[in-house]
């Protein structure tokens, strides 16, 4: 029986979730802050923890941190409201599973729960031979192949790219924004390679923590470190004769660096505290959103390391520049979800769709996803209406009456939130303009890392 942690201060919400889940087969515990969180996964067993995103004494990111230095197999789903998808995307990438908006739909998590028990743990995925699940589809449109390519002149030429890469052994670094489909494009590439029998390993260099990042990708030996107990082979070793995916390769160390690109050079692994180079035949991809050449200038990336990997480089649109292609998504989406579900649900109304279409997207697919299902959820009808979407799509002008009234310096603040997030805005201007734009020294003198700053900047549409 899977074991399940609850976390959330909301002792209402506790026992609502501990209940269902335990009517639902699973062993549920609750917890109602950070710290008995930490202590109880200590001593107990746990396969998933789902967790509210602002405890009393940790946020999201800092929780998800120690969870996975207990335990890095543990999955972790993470409650959030709507307002900040964005930071549940962050979360995404320190290796949650997934994350679910407020108000909560219990069916809707035990959906997520599901499927993350089902998924191995985040930080390395392996695709390896896997034959694709045999379903029968439940209508015609469900027979439609899971990967989308889409009509939009960017798409077609990202595809266009896609055939024309693949077959070769290239490295190609994938650029975009969080959620675009990076690790999609690097699993088609993979698939149309003359690899593609072999194994598909990826790895989220974000989700590392530093000390863990070499030993998963060069793996390690016995005795090497504390807690190194066994042999370990490492994600080169697991990936010869395939495809390595490496995700946010910018949040890698500059040791790591150095010991990548050396791997790549010689195409011999060493592991962490061996003696043997082992020789590997493995093909890179990676991925990054943020600018890594900017990184280059400021140091904090290796130039060497950078034109390796760039022997290719495929940008992929933001969502929100890709017109038609949302609806295409959005469709996909629908037919996925009444499978998951056991739905029938038959499309949009109007105005659903043109909502859909104006949205901003900041998560791009992987937000556009959730929506739809938990759209998919509480529709009643045969059409997904507004009343069905998060009330932020459907009424944004809400949002951004909370950021005028600051502005207006003297109006009153719809928000305690909103007050810090316009104060950390300016902070971040101002000392972005006090450096010259340079976004090292501007994490440094706001003692925050530089990872953290990239988002804040993207966070807050920061023109630079
Ligand atoms: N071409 C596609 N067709 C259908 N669904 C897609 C496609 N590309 C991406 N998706 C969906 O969007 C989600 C996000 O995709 P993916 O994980 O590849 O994005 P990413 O850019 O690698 O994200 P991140 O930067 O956060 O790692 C996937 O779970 C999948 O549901």
């Amino acid at each position: 029986m899977s074991k399940i942690l609850i976390v959330d201060d909301e002792a209402d919400i506790c026992l609502l979730l501990k209940k269902f889940f335990t009517k639902n087969g699973y062993e549920a515990q609750t917890a109602s802050d950070g710290e008995e969180a930490i202590s109880f996964l200590k001593s107990n067993p746990v396969d998933l923890v789902i967790c509210d995103f602002k405890l009393p004494d940790y946020n999201g990111l800092e929780i998800l941190q120690k969870i996975k230095i207990i335990n890095s197999k543990i999955q972790v789903i993470m409650i959030t409201g709507y307002s900040d998808v964005r930071i549940a995307v962050d979360a995404l990438k320190k290796g949650a599973y997934d994350y679910v908006t407020k108000p909560l739909y219990p069916e809707e998590i035990l959906l997520t729960v599901k499927n993350a028990l089902a998924a191995e743990p985040k930080q390395v995925v392996s695709t390896a031979n896997q034959k694709q699940k045999q379903r029968t589809p439940r209508s015609k449109k469900n027979a439609q192949a899971d990967y989308i390519v889409g009509n939009s002149p960017q798409a077609l030429n990202v595809q266009k790219h896609i055939e024309l890469i693949a077959p070769t052994d290239m490295s190609v670094i994938i650029l975009g924004e969080t959620g675009t489909g990076k690790e999609y494009v690097a699993k088609s590439i993979h698939r149309l390679s003359k690899r593609k029998d072999q194994a598909f390993v990826a790895l989220d260099c974000g989700a590392l923590p530093e000390e863990l990042a070499a030993s998963e990708l060069f793996g390690h030996i016995k005795g090497s470190f504390t807690g190194a107990i066994d042999d370990k082979e490492g994600c080169f070793e697991r990936a010869n004769g395939g495809t390595l995916f490496l995700d946010e390769l910018g949040n890698l160390s500059y040791e790591n660096q150095i010991k990548l690109l050396r791997v790549l050079q010689e195409r011999y692994v060493r592991r962490v505290g061996g003696a043997k180079d082992l020789p590997v035949d493995v093909r890179v991809i990676v991925a990054t959103n943020e600018d890594l050449k900017e990184a280059v200038r400021e140091g904090e990336f290796r130039e060497d390391l950078f034109h390796r990997v760039n022997e290719f480089s495929i940008e992929l649109a933001p969502l929100r520049e890709r017109g038609e292609d949302i609806i295409l998504f959005a469709e996909q989406f629908l037919n996925k979800a009444n499978e998951q579900l056991d739905k029938s649900v038959e499309g949009f109304d109007d105005k659903a769709l043109a909502i859909l279409k104006s949205h901003h997207w900041h998560g791009n697919l992987r937000e556009l996803g959730n929506v739809v299902k938990r759209a998919v959820l509480l529709c009643q009808h045969k059409y997904i209406e507004d009343s069905c979407l998060p009330t932020e799509l459907v009424h944004p002008e809400n949002e951004e009456h909370s950021e005028i009234a600051i502005n207006l310096n003297g109006g009153i603040p719809s928000s305690l939130k909103a007050v810090v997030e316009q104060a950390e805005k300016t902070a971040i201007l101002e000392v972005l303009k006090k450096t010259n734009n340079n976004k090292s020294k501007t994490a440094e003198l706001l003692e925050v890392d530089r990872k953290t700053l990239y988002n804040k900047i993207a966070q807050y549409d920061i023109d630079l």
